[in-house]
């Protein structure tokens, strides 16, 4: 069955359905992902809850879907466009196809797409509103949902997890397991509570950090939070990842603003200022911290993206806050960042012994 895909920008491409023809059109902002390999990760982030993805990567689907790789317990992409995607997986992992995976959950999946094509439109004309659907003719003016889709992602209940020493409470904004593994791995025990906790619920759990996580949407839709947010950072030394860090700049008076087609991979260079080294990462984002506003937020910049000279990370200061654009815990990607972590556990140890001494 022929499907199609129409952006905004009014130009369509087709393709074929690959999962069950959709009984309904699906609207949605259109991004990419160009790694080779890691779309079981890139499904289930929430950070893409309702966007339509494409993989630039000519074959999808090849070692399956299987059991350990889920960021999450569902997917959260709104529909999937690749080129080929392969029915016939092969890797001792896996538990199901690409296509049962997507059909299972009702997300449409576009194959036979030339995305090279559609990612260069992209680029050249930015992300915009795309939608996939069963009729050759190009709707006219689509709109983004203007939703705060943090609500849809972020867990409703607190859960704990993990045994350790440490006591780690992450803000989940729509985390990834990914990050909890990390903590977990470093023996935390790690509390997850839901985006809108207030910083006097957060005292009451007496964390030695608080994480920040990664989360879809515009970081001015939690505008409401940032005063609570403001009161965990000056308390607790914190770690913000992705926009978590967004939402770190925002509290302290910092600004952030939309790139053109967003930092989308698992090969951007990162300088990191302080350890004067060059390091790969993954990434997935359209918003950023603007350069010019974090003059007065006593934020300074560690971190810095190679191909456009856009902010990757903070330090603060005088705080124990660090902060990262990109993501340290990889997954899909390389871990070259991950002693972000490790230097979060560091801050946190030193500024335990720094309370002990005034004690
Ligand atoms: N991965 C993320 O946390 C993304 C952050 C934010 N939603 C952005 O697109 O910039």
């Amino acid at each position: 069955m022929e499907g199609y895909l129409h952006l905004n920008s009014g130009h369509s491409y087709k393709g074929q359905w690959l999962t069950d023809q959709p009984e309904k059109d699906v609207e949605g902002e259109i991004v990419f992902f160009t790694g080779m390999t890691g779309y079981q990760e890139v499904l289930t982030d929430p950070s893409y809850k309702d966007q339509i993805i494409v993989f630039t990567y000519p074959l999808i689907g090849n070692y399956g879907i299987n059991e350990s790789d889920f960021e999450s317990k569902k997917p959260h992409v709104a529909g999937v466009i690749v080129y080929e995607g392969s029915r016939n997986p092969s890797h001792y992992k896996s538990a199901y196809s690409l296509q049962e995976y997507l059909q299972k959950w009702n997300i449409p999946l576009l194959g036979h797409m030339d995305t090279r094509s559609i990612v260069k439109k992209i680029r050249s004309e930015g992300s915009m509103p795309a939608k996939m659907s069963s009729s050759e003719t190009a709707p006219g003016g689509l709109l983004l949902r203007k939703d705060k889709k943090v609500c849809k992602v972020s867990s409703q209940t607190m859960e704990c997890c993990g045994e350790g020493s440490i006591h780690i409470v992450v803000i989940d904004f729509g985390a990834k397991k990914s990050i909890v593994d990390s903590l977990l791995k470093r023996a935390c025990k790690v509390t997850s509570v839901p985006y809108n906790t207030s910083f006097e619920q957060i005292k009451k759990l007496n964390p030695d950090g608080v994480v920040l996580s990664n989360g879809p949407g515009d970081p001015k839709e939690l505008k409401s939070i940032l005063p609570e947010l403001k009161k965990v950072l000056e308390q607790y030394p914190a770690l913000g990842i992705c926009l978590g860090h967004q939402l770190a700049a925002l509290a302290f008076g910092g600004n952030t603003k939309k790139l053109s087609f967003g930092h989308r991979g698992a090969n951007h260079p990162i300088a990191d200022m302080k350890k004067g080294t060059v390091f790969m990462s993954s990434q997935n984002h359209s918003y950023v911290v603007d350069e010019e506003s974090i003059k007065d937020t006593g934020f300074k910049t560690r971190y810095v993206n190679l191909h456009d000279q856009s902010i990757e990370g903070l330090m603060h200061k005088v705080l124990p806050i660090h902060t990262v654009q990109f993501h340290p815990e990889a997954h899909p990607g390389p871990a070259d960042g991950d002693y972000i972590f490790d230097e979060f556990m560091n801050m946190i140890q030193e500024e335990n012994r720094r309370v002990f001494a005034y004690a």
